[in-house]
């Protein structure tokens, strides 16, 4: 990934800029050449997403926290994510107030997610959260219970444990050699009916930075749009060679050196 990710340089700060109408003060937030300014972030990702068959039939959603003007970025409910642009998007500041809204004869409302991603950032303290219709969650959610499980694959270490290093103050990472669980939840009829299920998900699961909605996706999130990127992709990765160990009949906790036991001649 490219270093620029690291941080996500705004716009200077909003009472430095020039307000003259309130049209004008809203596209202060959404319009910049940056390309890793939350808005052009939002659409860029969303087309990658969209390129991953993760968000495609305006499936998925994304959102970003500005952490240095402390706001939020939402997408759109019911739009094409690959064709959005950053005036598409709603703007929420600290206080809960839309300070962008898309132009009023689109006739958008906000992601039918937004309340999951506000229980994301309150409940975690997120700094990003991304919501993709991916099929390998999807058919991870049919083959597994109330947890998807793996263990002993390398791509385990890019996922945190939810302890912090004492010494740096850093999150910690799990092993190679440790189990990464993430919890399954049931869908409901609307996005709005999973806040209850989030929230019981989340204290059950203090250290987890994802949820799966059995059916319909995934949710993953980390302190920075890097880290939930990280993370999303790692997640995909471990799940779609879930997938591949079960159609080989091999468990996806399977001990390391116990593989043949289990393959289907
Ligand atoms: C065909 S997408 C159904 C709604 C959904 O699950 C989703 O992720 C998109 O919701 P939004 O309101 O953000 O369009
Ligand atoms: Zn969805």
């Amino acid at each position: 990934m490219s270093k620029q990710f690291t941080t996500i340089n705004a716009k200077p700060p909003l009472q430095h800029q020039m307000h003259t109408t309130d049209h004008h003060v809203a596209e202060l937030h959404v319009d910049s050449n940056d390309s890793i300014h939350p808005a052009n972030l939002i659409c860029s990702l969303s087309r990658q997403f969209y390129n991953n068959n993760w968000c495609t039939g305006t499936g998925g959603g994304l959102s970003i926290k500005d952490p240095q003007s402390r706001l939020t970025y939402f997408t759109p409910s019911g739009v094409q994510k690959e064709l959005m642009t950053p005036s598409d998007l709603y703007v929420r500041n600290e206080d809960g107030e839309y300070v962008n809204k898309p132009l009023v004869s689109k006739n958008y409302k906000p992601s039918a997610c937004t309340p999951l991603f506000s229980i994301c950032y309150e409940a975690k303290n997120a700094g990003a959260v991304i919501h993709t219709h991916s099929q390998n969650a999807v058919i991870c959610s049919m083959i597994f219970g109330d947890e998807f499980q793996i263990s002993n694959i390398e791509q385990i270490k890019a996922i945190p444990n939810g302890e912090v290093d004492p010494n740096t103050g850093k999150l910690k990472y799990l092993q190679n050699f440790d189990t990464l669980v993430i919890p399954i939840i049931d869908n409901m009829p609307h996005e709005d009916e999973l806040q209850d299920s989030f929230h019981e998900i989340l204290r059950s699961y203090p250290n987890t930075v994802a949820i799966i909605v059995r059916r319909h996706g995934i949710f993953v999130w980390g302190d920075s749009i890097a880290k939930a990127k990280i993370h999303n992709e790692a997640i995909d990765y471990l799940m779609e060679l879930a997938i591949k160990m079960h159609k080989l009949g091999i468990p996806s906790t399977c001990p390391i050196g116990d593989e043949k036991k289990y393959l289907k001649n």
